[in-house]
């Protein structure tokens, strides 16, 4: 069971709450004078990722607090019931094991007292013996030709993962064209089938319950597709995986079950890209890239499990949101990579926090009277600062944002590296030391402008500054490095989820929308207009009959 505390009611909240106004009249830049050391003290090295939290609205009392806080909540316990096995996602009655999937200590973790890890490593031992015979070509399609193509059709959990993961790691490619298809909008599948061949291509239908509307309908009309080329049922095995808890629907829609790849109740959707449904990685850029990505992600369990607050990366980075969100009333978090390559990073943490975090009922089933998690958003740098940053520097709203850039470029063209992290360098100096209007009035002066028109324009011109950001540079982008990031990121959320005492392993937000688009399908098969409705939603559905 997870601690039920309500972390406002705390001491460390009250002294908190205190101490909030009295760094709300400190700028950053004025700790840094105050503080020569203010970067070695807030800056951690975690193998080859360095964080860098010292630009941040915090001096050591909040660090102190912040720490003192999840103490008080008993984080600790939590994370032991977490990776003990214990049934802590409580409202599905299952444990939470994503950590088991890149266990690559072999340490039993037991799941009602049987070991887990067995079974994880028998289907990664399926997983690369299928990935080395799909990418050696030894697998042949049902006329005899070697597959060229990879097709995963999946939707959230089942898809953002493998898209982020391989679009992050393209440059480790081997040779298969990977494709992803998610929306159940038919233009998803349609555009992706133009590009492939019935004779070359192998579906992968991912989905944890194998039951999800749109993966099933995107499965159902590839799988007719296939059999339109002039394949044969018999053929569907040659063309077709699953990967999926479900193995019952797995066979009744036509899968060999030896293509079936498992994994298990306890792997959340959203962080299931360790599990079988990291297959499209495996075949992407290999199984021993992949097995690089779990022992990164593992490398990273195990400092959050081991590494005491103070110096433990995933917890100060849920620290610091919980300070922002409860404490200065910041609505949202940007993640902004300064690498093309994690132009899907944001989006993939999308999901992982706002399904996770975005909750108002907390562990005890009362509704919360504090924030919860955050919107997140981003995209990558250089791109943002073109179009959203204008919000961030000069706007009314506090927007805490996580910068991330590789030192070494897997693509080191001229001097196109330099000038990207020349720019991330640069936004987090500004974003702190604004501009004042000393400065501006010196610019325009020297720039030769008049009295007059340095009046007119220097308000627009001044930058607050203040604004916090937390860097966190690696080394260069690999499996191993990309695994680290990830995983501290979902330790991340946990910690929030704690603090917040929410439960941030269900997500049952999800189920109304779904619940109500099963009852409205059926009133769109004729051309009678709907009454059942209030006057907005028959009115668009009857304007949506008369139109089509
Ligand atoms: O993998 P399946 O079962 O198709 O679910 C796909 C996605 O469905 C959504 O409704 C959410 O619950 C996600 O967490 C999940 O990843």
């Amino acid at each position: 069971m997870l601690p039920t505390i309500n972390f406002t009611k705390t001491e460390a909240y009250k002294y908190l709450a205190d101490h909030f106004i009295a760094i709300n009249q400190q700028s950053i830049k004025d700790l840094f004078t105050e503080d020569t050391e203010r970067f070695a003290k807030f800056s951690i090295l975690f193998e080859d990722i360095l964080f860098d939290f010292s630009k941040n609205r915090i001096n050591d009392t909040t660090m102190a607090l912040l720490v003192q806080l999840a103490r008080e909540c008993k984080l600790d316990e939590a994370i032991k019931a977490m990776y003990s096995g214990e049934k802590i996602n409580q409202t599905e009655d299952r444990p939470v094991l994503h950590i088991a999937l890149r266990n690559q200590s072999n340490e039993p973790i037991l799941v009602d007292g049987q070991d887990v890890m067995p079974e994880v490593n028998a289907v990664l031992a399926k997983m690369e013996k299928f990935s080395h015979s799909i990418i050696s070509g030894e697998w042949k399609g049902y006329t005899g030709k070697a597959i060229t193509d990879i097709v995963n059709i999946g939707i959230g959990g089942s898809d953002l993962g493998p898209v982020m993961v391989t679009e992050a790691l393209k440059a480790y490619k081997i040779r298969l064209n990977l494709h992803f298809v998610s929306n159940v909008d038919g233009t998803h599948l349609a555009e992706t089938l133009k590009a492939v061949n019935p004779e070359t291509t192998l579906f992968l239908v991912a989905s944890k319950t194998f039951t999800t509307q749109e993966t099933m309908t995107n499965a159902n009309s590839a799988r007719d597709w296939f059999l339109d080329s002039g394949a044969k049922k018999e053929d569907i095995a040659k063309h077709f995986a699953a990967l999926s808890t479900n193995a019952k629907d797995v066979a009744a829609f036509g899968i060999d079950t030896e293509n079936m790849f498992e994994f298990w109740d306890w792997v959340g959707g959203r962080y299931s890209l360790w599990s079988a449904i990291g297959l499209s990685i495996c075949l992407g850029i290999g199984y021993d890239h992949f097995k690089q990505l779990l022992a990164g992600a593992h490398a990273t369990d195990q400092h959050f499990k081991n590494t005491p607050f103070e110096q433990n990366v995933p917890v100060i980075l849920g620290l610091l949101g919980v300070w922002y969100i409860n404490f200065f009333n910041a609505e949202t978090q940007a993640i902004l990579p300064y690498d093309q390559y994690l132009h899907r990073f944001a989006a993939y943490f999308q999901q992982g926090d706002m399904e996770s975090n975005g909750k108002h009922v907390d562990r005890n089933g009362n509704a919360v009277d504090y924030e919860t998690g955050p919107v997140i958003w981003g995209e990558p740098g250089t791109n943002g600062q073109h179009a959203f940053y204008q919000l961030i520097h000069q706007g009314t709203r506090l927007i805490p944002c996580d910068f991330i850039a590789p030192a070494q470029s897997l693509n080191p063209l001229g001097n196109h590296h330099p000038i990207l992290l020349s720019n991330f360098f640069a936004q987090t100096e500004a974003l702190m030391n604004g501009k004042s209007e000393e400065e501006v009035i010196a610019e325009l002066k020297k720039a030769g402008k008049s009295e007059a028109e340095i009046a007119k324009l220097a308000p627009f011109k001044v930058f607050d500054g203040n604004r916090p950001t937390n860097s966190i540079l690696l080394k260069k982008v690999t499996p191993y490095s990309l695994g680290s990031l990830i995983a501290l990121y979902e330790h991340k959320i946990f910690v929030q989820g704690i603090i917040w005492n929410i439960f941030s392993f269900d997500q049952w937000g999800v189920e109304l929308g779904k619940q109500l688009a099963q009852k409205i399908q059926p009133e769109l098969v004729d051309d009678k207009p709907v009454s059942s409705h209030d006057s907005s939603t028959n009115g668009l559905i009857n304007q949506y009959k008369s139109w089509r």
